[in-house]
């Protein structure tokens, strides 16, 4: 038995020396894994079926209040959110506080939408003054809720078919573009989600966002200099009070699109990156993969990609979305993102269904963006415990974490996110950790920024063990 229990321990190390690649692990997180598992393992034994197959808000309240996990993972540092939409991270206090009720604020009772508008006589038919609205209201707790609920999906808006349930998610990104994008509202509102995100324990963010969508007064669209310079005013009011934060864009055109738009507002991005360097890192398409155009379909303007960067002199690499699909016989993106040179891949789901595929992305290290509520709330993976990101993780293929469009899910930075994928799918600390890892090393931060990011996550890191020894949340 003692050769054998020899050779487990070996085959064990073997193992693992692959997954982490060179990454090491002090006695005091090797102390926390084992603690962090313990307390896992009698956390998962109270919940049934329903808490894995359901991010109800129902759930939610119960382990906010009483999971120790929830709570040590509030506190985990994070590294790097690859994969958030800019416009899907609206904090709802801060709007029920600062926006709903703003004096420019109206909306739409019908289609549930908000939007800016610069005074009555300018108001579109069909939209009222919200505060006018809530001043007439008998019980103004109800109105505030009723407002709430349209502001993020709900359980009632899932209660329809896979084939339904983005376009509920859709009409909820519409339904507040009209005040968001307001050129006096969207640096409070990105100020506010960027904090949250810092205050979460993240260090860097690569934001999908779109090129002039941010309109004036007389709701006529910004030039997209204006459109950079407010966003780093903001970026620079934030690192005033947060020195090592970083932030970069990833300048999203969208699928529906045609092949000659596509390629013109892939010249805008290129011309944006010249002219901003520093804010600019990739080039995204995005919307629903199997109810828009296909990659295939696409790539008539993306393979001009390469001819434009040395025309205009700039590189723009490319960071597709791949494989947030149950389709794998009419839906072959995950292929062509692969042969256009995507850096990334957001979501990669199917990649499980893709073993050649996966092996190339293992050794290419190209970098997965996981959104694990994202996958249920959209339907993807009804239970979280059979998410593939532990089988990709234990493969050697690189992860990240990330909430994709915290808002419309209704939280704030990325702790749901590790929270629901540790718990269902028994991620432990050193994956947590691996996972944090990858983010700041497969970022588009230089590699002195990277050093800079890894030391001041390696010493976050030490610290949280610490504390999550100490505080004993066991007992
Ligand atoms: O998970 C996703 N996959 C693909 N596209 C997405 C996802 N989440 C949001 N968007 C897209 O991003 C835009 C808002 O920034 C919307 O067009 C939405 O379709």
């Amino acid at each position: 038995m003692e050769d054998y229990l020899k050779k487990r321990q070996d085959f064990e190390r073997e193992i693992t020396t692959a997954k982490y690649n060179g990454i090491a692990f002090t006695p005091l997180e090797e102390e926390t894994n084992k603690l962090y598992r313990q307390i896992l393992i009698s956390e998962r034994a109270t919940k049934d079926d329903s808490f894995y197959k359901g991010y109800t808000l129902k759930h939610r309240e119960q382990f906010e209040k009483e999971s120790h996990i929830f709570k040590a993972i509030q506190k985990l540092p994070k590294g790097a959110v690859l994969h958030i939409h800019t416009d899907c991270c609206m904090d709802i206090d801060w709007f029920m506080e600062e926006l709903a009720y703003h004096e420019n604020t109206y909306f739409n009772q019908e289609t549930s939408t908000f939007k800016y508008f610069q005074n009555a006589e300018k108001a579109e038919s069909g939209f009222k003054n919200l505060r006018q609205e809530r001043e007439k209201a008998s019980d103004k707790a109800q109105f505030d809720a009723e407002i709430r609920k349209c502001l993020f999906v709900q359980e009632e808006d899932r209660m329809v078919s896979k084939e339904n349930i983005w376009k509920a998610f859709e009409k909820k990104i519409m339904s507040i573009s009209g005040v968001i994008y307001f050129r006096e509202h969207f640096p409070r509102y990105m100020k506010r989600y960027l904090e949250n995100f810092i205050k979460d324990g993240v260090i860097h963010i690569e934001a999908r966002a779109f090129l002039g969508f941010t309109f004036n007064e007389d709701g006529f669209n910004l030039s997209v200099n204006e459109e950079m310079d407010m966003i780093s005013t903001v970026l620079n009011e934030i690192k005033a009070e947060h020195p090592y934060f970083t932030f970069q864009l990833i300048i999203q055109g969208l699928k529906m699109w045609d092949v000659n738009q596509v390629e013109q507002y892939m010249r805008d991005a290129l011309i944006a990156k010249k002219h901003h360097p520093e804010l600019i890192c990739a080039f995204d398409m995005v919307q629903e993969e199997d109810a828009f155009k296909t990659m295939i379909e696409l790539a008539p303007a993306l393979i001009k990609m390469k001819e434009m960067q040395a025309e205009i002199g700039v590189e723009l690499p490319f960071v597709f979305h791949g494989g947030e699909s149950l389709h794998t016989l009419k839906n072959t993106n995950l292929f062509d993102v692969l042969l256009l040179g995507t850096k990334r891949i957001g979501h990669g789901i199917n990649l499980s269904q893709h073993s050649y595929l996966l092996e190339k992305i293992k050794n290419d290290e190209v970098c997965l963006e996981i959104c694990p509520v994202s996958n249920q709330i959209l339907k993807y993976i009804d239970d979280i415990r059979l998410h593939p990101i532990k089988t990709f993780l234990n493969y050697g293929v690189k992860v990240s974490i990330n909430p994709d469009d915290p808002g419309f899910f209704g939280y704030n930075g990325v702790s749901m996110d590790f929270f629901f994928v540790s718990f269902g799918t028994q991620l432990d600390y050193k994956d947590l950790k691996l996972c944090a890892y990858n983010s700041i090393q497969y970022s588009f931060l230089s590699d002195d920024q990277k050093k800079a990011a890894w030391e001041e996550l390696e010493k976050r890191f030490q610290v949280w063990c610490k504390w999550f020894i100490e505080s004993n949340l066991s007992s």
